[in-house]
């Protein structure tokens, strides 16, 4: 197989096991799901069924109670927080940005942190990548509290793509943002996706989000992912949850999205 062709994250048997007052909870059991290259994949499933705890899995911060997590070839723990930026950009749900440190210093932190470059070319950097999150230069030198949520979000984007990582983790992106500034969020997600090449998987529980960007949607459901389909398949496909989730009234209203207009028939 030819290294495009690869996936760039492969679970398998997967077991997550958390130990609490006295009680062993299964959160994944047996859970398979292949990531192939280039893929924007929304991960869906009910609250506390283990997305976020899949995400840090990818990321290398947890490690898996049994089974793999490969990102890239290699087991996605090996590397751990040091060096992982690289290789996986994660925006967290609450991935508040430093509050002493401005918008410039706050995307430059993990280039800062490995120690290798020149503190000019580090400014250099971070300044490509604010105006590549869409926002202007005179914004540098603000601090996040004088930020709007979108442009909170924006900069801790840029934080994450700063090492040009070709995977790119999001929970729960547009969570907490007006819509006007959740639009322009995935039309920017959009468009990195294609320019950079990148492959985005986003956790989120927004139907409009999912529609507009996702070419794969996975269901995490009774402990492991029962589809992981493009969303046409995945909307009609036959389990209590995903029919819930899909086919309530949000659903349809957000499915409409799925439909050719009457002008591009
Ligand atoms: N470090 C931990 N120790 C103990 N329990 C944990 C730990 N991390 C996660 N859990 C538990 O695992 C379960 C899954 O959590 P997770 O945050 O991944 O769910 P989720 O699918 O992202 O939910 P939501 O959609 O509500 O954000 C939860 O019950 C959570 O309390």
């Amino acid at each position: 197989m030819t290294e495009a062709r690869k996936p760039i994250v492969q679970i398998e048997k997967l077991w997550s096991t958390f130990r609490a007052a006295g009680q062993t909870s299964v959160i994944h059991q047996d859970l398979d799901l292949t990531i192939a290259r280039g893929e924007l994949l929304s991960i869906v499933g009910g609250s506390g069924g283990g997305k976020t705890v899949l995400l840090r899995q990818m990321l290398g911060l947890e490690t898996p109670t049994r089974g793999s997590v490969m990102v890239q070839g290699r087991p996605a723990d090996e590397l751990g927080r040091a060096g992982a930026a690289s290789r996986v950009g994660m925006l967290f749900q609450h991935g508040a940005l430093f509050s002493s440190f401005t918008v410039l210093e706050n995307i430059a932190f993990p280039l800062r942190e490995l120690g290798t470059l020149p503190a000019s070319l580090v400014r250099d950097v971070a300044m490509v990548k604010l105006q590549m999150v869409g926002l202007e230069a005179r914004h540098a030198h603000k601090m996040p509290a004088d930020l709007s949520g979108g442009m909170v979000k924006r900069v801790a984007l840029a934080r994450a793509l700063v090492m040009d990582p070709p995977l790119l983790l999001l929970d729960e992106p547009t969570a907490g943002l007006d819509p006007d500034s959740a639009d322009g969020f995935c039309t920017l997600l959009q468009s990195l996706h294609r320019e950079l090449d990148l492959t985005v998987v986003m956790v989120t529980h927004d139907l409009d989000t999912i529609f507009e960007l996702s070419t794969r949607v996975a269901v995490v459901a009774d402990k492991h992912v029962v589809i992981n389909a493009p969303p046409g398949e995945v909307v009609a496909f036959d389990h209590p949850f995903v029919q819930d989730f899909f086919r309530g009234g949000r659903g349809h209203r957000a499915m409409a999205l799925l439909q050719p207009t009457p002008d591009a028939v």
